[in-house]
């Protein structure tokens, strides 16, 4: 039995006990639990990543929904527990649910909330600042300067590579790959590859919208970009100079970058990965990296986080942050409201909100969200109406 975890309690009375797993930023997340007479527990057990022996604990004998973290796996255990403890209300802190089972989700009628929307530009601007940084040997430079060890400019001194005119390659053109293709087109004109399942209509509507960006240069007497869909992911990996990363991580996706794949990059190009760890081979990517110094990455996830495979710590031509790239404060801040009005919206029986990619109305802090689930992955399975605001 899981020793009883430490708990910080908001509104002790309230008719409805929802629990978090873990304090998030902000407190208008709190607020619009409480409410709505919400009794809310939040878990401040120093402990980062929370056993499932931990949650259940947590959710105790009476529960009427749980917020949770992308570090806890949610499945049969967890979910008939909260089912037990009569609660059927879930959300993950994060868009990315690959940490949850939504067959057993579905099997005990238990909503799974996400968070899709509030991170997109945040997560884009990490990748685009890991490009730039990989691109630029930042990490290195400075590495250099804090050692003492410059003295003096040198034509060769940490020569990296330009962007501009360069192909940059996206890997998932959804919501972050397209913000992300958008900010390097327009930011550093770079001409544009890119695969997907789909056709990125969003993608398109902007390189070929009524003044396509590269009108605009040719205006301007610039090189105008180019741009196109690629049919296979190995025509990106063969073209792109950069290359980032965003598909879902799902069985399909699972060390979709291996072995075979990096051997068709260019050998000087650069590869940024902030969607999942799992979606690349990381210890291929350790032995590409080792015989290949020209060729960079950019890692914001890693396959066994918080871990990094052997030897990638020690690669000069690696740059890895701790899985940082939805940091923002307004985004942050945005995920824990959207997460709590998840589970809000299932416990006081709300429909679910017709488009996730259009989720602003449920971050005005200054109007009362629409009475609605903002997100909510297995809707269709459970049956839940759909909001016809
Ligand atoms: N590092 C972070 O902090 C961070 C932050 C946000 C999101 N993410 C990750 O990024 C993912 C994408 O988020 P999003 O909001 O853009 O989701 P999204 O659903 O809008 O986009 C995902 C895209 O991946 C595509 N895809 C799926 N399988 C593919 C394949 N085999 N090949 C090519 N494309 C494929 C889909 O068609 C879709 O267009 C999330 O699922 C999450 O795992 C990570
Ligand atoms: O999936 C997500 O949302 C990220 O990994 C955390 O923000």
């Amino acid at each position: 039995m899981a020793k009883p975890v430490s708990i910080e309690v908001w509104n002790p009375n309230g008719k409805y006990r929802v629990v978090s797993t873990k304090p998030m930023p902000g407190t208008r997340w709190i607020n619009l639990l409480v409410d709505q007479d919400c009794r809310v527990e939040i878990c401040t057990q120093k402990k980062t990543i929370l056993s499932v022996e931990d949650i259940i604990a947590l959710i105790g004998d009476k529960c009427d929904g749980v917020i949770g973290q992308l570090t806890e796996d949610w499945g049969e255990t967890l979910f008939s527990a909260l089912s037990r403890a009569g609660g059927k209300a879930f959300s993950n802190m994060a868009v990315g649910y690959n940490n949850v089972d939504v067959n057993a989700a579905n099997k005990y009628g238990v909503a799974v909330g996400n968070t899709p929307g509030v991170l997109t530009e945040t997560t884009a601007e990490l990748a685009a600042s890991l490009s730039l940084s990989a691109a630029r040997r930042i990490v290195e430079a400075d590495e250099f300067m804090r050692a003492g060890l410059y003295d003096g400019w040198l034509p060769h001194l940490f020569v990296g590579n330009l962007l501009k005119g360069q192909t940059v390659g996206v890997i998932g053109a959804g919501r972050i790959g397209s913000a992300y293709a958008r900010m390097m087109v327009e930011g550093f004109k770079m001409n544009l590859i890119y695969f997907d399942l789909y056709q990125s209509t969003r993608l398109e509507k902007f390189v070929t919208g009524t003044l396509p960006y590269g009108e605009f240069l040719k205006a301007n007497g610039e090189q105008p970009v180019t741009w196109k869909r690629a049919s296979s992911m190995d025509e990106v990996l063969r073209e792109a100079d950069l290359i980032s990363l965003h598909p879902i991580l799902d069985k399909t996706t699972y060390h979709l970058v291996n072995k075979e794949r990096l051997a068709m990059m260019k050998k000087e190009a650069i590869l940024i990965n902030c969607s999942r760890g799992p979606v690349v081979d990381e210890v291929a990517l350790v032995e590409h990296l080792k015989h290949n110094p020209k060729f960079r990455v950019g890692l914001d996830v890693f396959e066994d986080e918080p871990y990094m495979k052997p030897g990638l710590a020690e690669m000069k031509n690696a740059i890895v942050v701790p899985h940082i790239a939805s940091a923002s404060k307004w985004t942050r801040e945005g995920m824990a409201s959207l997460a709590a009005l998840n589970v809000l919206g299932k416990i006081k029986g709300y429909p679910v909100w017709g488009d996730p990619n259009r989720i602003e109305p449920f971050l005005n802090e200054n109007a009362p969200p629409p009475a609605a689930s903002p997100s909510i992955v297995n809707s269709k399975a459970l049956g839940l109406p759909v909001s016809k605001l």
